[in-house]
């Protein structure tokens, strides 16, 4: 059963209370995260890769304490940040992808092979030679996720994955993201992109203002959002 455990848990980040014993199961295969700037959406789901680790309780994916087991993180769940200058670190494409496979124990010489592999079946085997910083900003976006891809993670997260980025590539991102196997959670402003969702999480101030599929979280999410526009909230 591929599934979230969020227990009890209480997070502070540096001073600032953000979680305050928030439980939460998540089993879709397709989770959107809504709410306004500063309601937790990148808190959460730093705490379900392991990134952040809570001062209170536990977070266990797919059986695995994220926090306490780095490594089984590692295999269990991927994350892709909002801007991918976040994310890379190596200057050549085939570098980049290899880099977390050698963290989880293969071989250079395998995790090479491997990312290679990725590469051809992403339609990009001429890119492993490629400087990254020669990327444009969705190609740069892709390569991260063929990163995660790599790493063969049970759940890829998504931290607003589409900022920045033209139409046309957003849109190639959200059918890559749509056909994915993996269980996937969707952080996004944009609730245009959850309609085929299972499930969405609104939150706001730390809490889960509602819970529940699209057509019922959706409409009162967008009525709420319009409300604050009017009322001047920016
Ligand atoms: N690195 C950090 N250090 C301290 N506080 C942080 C840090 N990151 C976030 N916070 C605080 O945690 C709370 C939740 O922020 P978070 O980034 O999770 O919200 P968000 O919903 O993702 O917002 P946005 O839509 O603007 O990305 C905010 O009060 C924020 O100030």
């Amino acid at each position: 059963m591929q599934a979230i455990d969020i227990g009890h848990v209480t997070l502070e980040r540096d001073g600032t209370g953000v979680f305050s014993d928030l439980t939460l199961r998540l089993t879709e295969r397709r989770i959107g995260i809504v709410g306004r700037n500063g309601a937790g959406k990148s808190s959460l789901i730093r705490l379900i890769t392991g990134l952040v680790t809570p001062q209170k309780g536990r977070v266990v994916v797919n059986g695995v304490d994220v926090a306490a087991d780095r490594a089984g993180a590692l295999g269990t769940v991927g994350l892709l940040f909002q801007n991918p200058d976040h994310q890379i670190i190596f200057p050549v494409v085939r570098d980049e992808i290899a880099f977390g496979l050698e963290q989880k124990g293969l071989k250079r010489a395998a995790a090479l092979a491997r990312a290679e592999a990725v590469l051809a079946a992403q339609g990009r085997a001429d890119w492993g030679d490629r400087l990254c910083h020669t990327l444009s900003q969705g190609q740069r976006q892709l390569l991260c996720l063929m990163s995660i891809l790599a790493m063969e993670p049970d759940w890829i997260l998504f931290d607003e994955p589409f900022n920045a980025l033209d139409l046309p590539t957003a849109l190639s991102i959200e059918a890559r993201i749509a056909g994915l196997a993996q269980n996937v959670v969707l952080v996004t402003h944009d609730p245009s992109r959850l309609t085929g969702f299972d499930r969405i999480l609104w939150l706001e101030g730390g809490r889960i203002e509602a819970d529940g599929p699209p057509a019922e979280v959706l409409p009162r999410y967008i009525a709420a959002m319009q409300a604050l526009a009017r009322a001047g909230a920016c």
